[in-house]
């Protein structure tokens, strides 16, 4: 007997199968539209297949986007089926940075608060409420601020010392990104928590266990990530494990604990805590005076018309915390995540200016440092006449300072900065930056016109790895950071920390936290290669679209005289 055809399954299957072509094939023309040279994309993939896949970072599908569009000062490539901007040109950079930054002031990072009230933080606000919040931070980090912590950070070397020093008699090989996050989770604890932390020893503690459930990449997240990248509310839906009110209690128990015992017993430190305290108490923080011209660095100098500055909402109730990083399981600035939503619970209700609090957590990016310091010693490890000339610095710097790390000694060192700086090069934590366009552009001096809410993508991993600007780049070589270097190079080549009014506010605390943690190690141990380094050192596919994590870096560590 004949079967009939089923037509209306076939008819509705192709449907179906079309609907789905068009809706991952319909913005490929985008570019090509515009006159924008772009890097041709696949379906529904877009450029950032082996992304998707977990065949490499997010990072690294730019460098191959950003060498297809060599020649050209800009180009288009797509995110999935999304059309994205990528900028090669360290002019056009500075353009969309600095000089036109009122039509480039978001980031892409922006959430619907409606949705998700918890949403919003320095990193993800837009608009006239990140200006304001940004206002109010930048005198929390000024350099006299930053003086008053270092004491604090130099306490939680002495931890990491002497652990150490079990290992060194023995000569054994370390998984150096480990130890030093416990470094970094030991100055978290104490400058935000006011706590002992001592990861070094309890390495299975609570308090490293509930923040590694959030920012570690891991499976959940990143199939999240990879779906929400097809079909946005995915994220919205299924959201990832670490969002668990077991991890919110956790922390928020510790921090209002830590807060009470400070406040019966009367104790007074210089952290994160002593400042929430005296926002609690006195309803401010007591601001420092711009001390040093740095400090200008971190300043707004964005023209504000008047329209716009009225147009200025309060802060007010709305503003929550950043609980996004959860979401993506970004990495990007480890616990700062947990002092802002601990901050909204602890002083939602206790004070009408609570929400000045969010102020000291953007002290917190540990992730950030923790990557730049492992980094650096795998480097050093791996050039062992580069790490011994460091060490020469350090112990001379010390001598003259009396033997203590203080703010001035830090200031004379550097070398060390050309070290750092080289890592940062090598190594950006925050290997994209991204804009979005708020309001309709004409890029100067082409017929490129750039549309309203497109995404724009600086990347600096692919520029700090481009030859042009650093002949032989995989190779570690400080002297790229003389004086002199650095003014033969364009100004928008070199870009860890970002640029223009959206800069990391933090750079001086996280350039501090890393030489504090270098010149410690370094005036006790050596470190050197063995068999299980990795040269070159990969990444983890799994990282985030902003930050990456190196793969495990293993180190042989001795005393430095052995
Ligand atoms: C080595 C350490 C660090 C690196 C490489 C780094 C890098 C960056 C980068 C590239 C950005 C984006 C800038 C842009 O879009 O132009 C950023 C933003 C930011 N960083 Fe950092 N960061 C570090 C440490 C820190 C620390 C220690 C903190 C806080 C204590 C911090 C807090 C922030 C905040 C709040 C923003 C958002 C600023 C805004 O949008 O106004 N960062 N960081």
């Amino acid at each position: 007997m004949e079967t009939e055809l089923p037509w209306n399954i076939i008819l509705a299957s192709t449907a179906v199968l079309a609907f789905i072509y068009w809706y991952f094939t319909s913005t490929f023309s985008y570019w090509e539209m515009r006159g924008v040279p772009f890097v041709k994309p696949l379906p529904a993939f877009g450029n950032i297949v082996d992304y998707i896949l977990w065949r490499n970072t997010y990072q690294e599908s730019c460098v191959k986007i950003y060498k297809k569009l060599e020649g050209h000062a800009f180009g288009g490539f797509y995110d999935a089926h999304k059309p994205v901007l990528l900028l090669r040109d360290p002019e056009i950079i500075k353009q969309v940075m600095v000089k036109d930054f009122a039509n480039f002031r978001d980031r892409n990072q922006s959430i619907p608060e409606k949705l998700f009230p918890l949403g919003s933080h320095l990193f993800s606000l837009t608009g006239s409420r990140w200006r304001k919040l940004r206002m109010m931070l930048t005198p929390t980090f000024t350099s006299g601020k930053m003086k008053m912590m270092l004491p604090t950070i130099v306490e939680c070397t002495r931890e990491l010392i002497s652990c150490l020093e079990k290992s060194t008699d023995s000569n054994d090989i370390l998984e150096m990104r480990n130890v030093i996050a416990n470094f970094t989770t030991d100055v978290i604890g104490s400058c935000a928590f006011g706590l002992q932390i001592n990861s070094m020893k309890e390495s299975d503690s609570e308090f490293r266990r509930m923040g590694n459930k959030i920012f570690k990449p891991n499976h959940r997240t990143s199939i999240v990530r990879s779906i929400s990248l097809f079909f946005r509310p995915i994220f919205w839906i299924l959201k990832p494990a670490a969002m668990s009110q077991e991890v919110n209690d956790f922390f928020i128990d510790l921090f209002k604990d830590s807060m009470s015992y400070r406040e019966k017993n009367k104790v007074v430190r210089n952290d994160f805590l002593q400042l929430l305290i005296q926002l609690k108490n006195k309803g401010k923080v007591d601001e420092d005076r711009l001390s040093s011209k740095d400090d200008i660095h971190l300043t707004i100098t964005e023209n504000v018309s008047a329209a716009d500055a009225e147009k200025d909402e309060p802060l007010g109730t709305k503003f929550n915390l950043e609980l996004f990083h959860f979401y993506y399981g970004i990495t990007y600035h480890k616990y700062m995540v947990i002092v802002y939503s601990v901050m909204e619970r602890l002083l939602h209700f206790r004070t009408r200016s609570w929400q000045r609090s969010v102020l000291f957590s953007s002290w917190l990016g540990s992730e950030t440092s923790s990557t730049t310091i492992s980094c650096c010693l795998h480097e050093l490890a791996a050039n062992p006449d580069i790490q011994e000339r460091l060490r020469k610095e350090v112990d001379k710097v010390l001598i003259k300072h009396g033997g203590k790390i203080t703010y001035e000694a830090l200031q004379d060192l550097k070398y060390m900065d050309a070290v750092v700086d080289e890592t940062l090069r090598k190594y950006p934590p925050v290997g994209n930056l991204n804009r979005v366009c708020t309001k309709a552009y004409k890029i100067p001096d082409t017929h490129v016109n750039i549309d309203k809410d497109t995404k724009l993508i600086i990347p600096v991993y692919a520029i700090h790895h481009d030859p042009k600007y650093y002949p032989d780049p995989e190779k570690f070589d400080p002297s790229r950071f003389t004086e002199n270097n650095i003014k033969n190079r364009p100004h928008f080549s070199y870009l860890p920390f970002g640029e223009g009014p959206r800069v990391c506010i933090g750079l001086r605390f996280g350039r501090m936290q890393v030489k504090v943690g270098l010149a410690a190690l370094l005036t006790k141990y050596k470190f050197s290669v063995c068999e299980k380094t990795s040269i070159p050192l990969g990444f983890d596919p799994m990282s985030s679209t902003i930050t990456f994590w190196p793969n495990k870096i293993f180190l042989k560590i001795s005393h430095r005289d052995n």
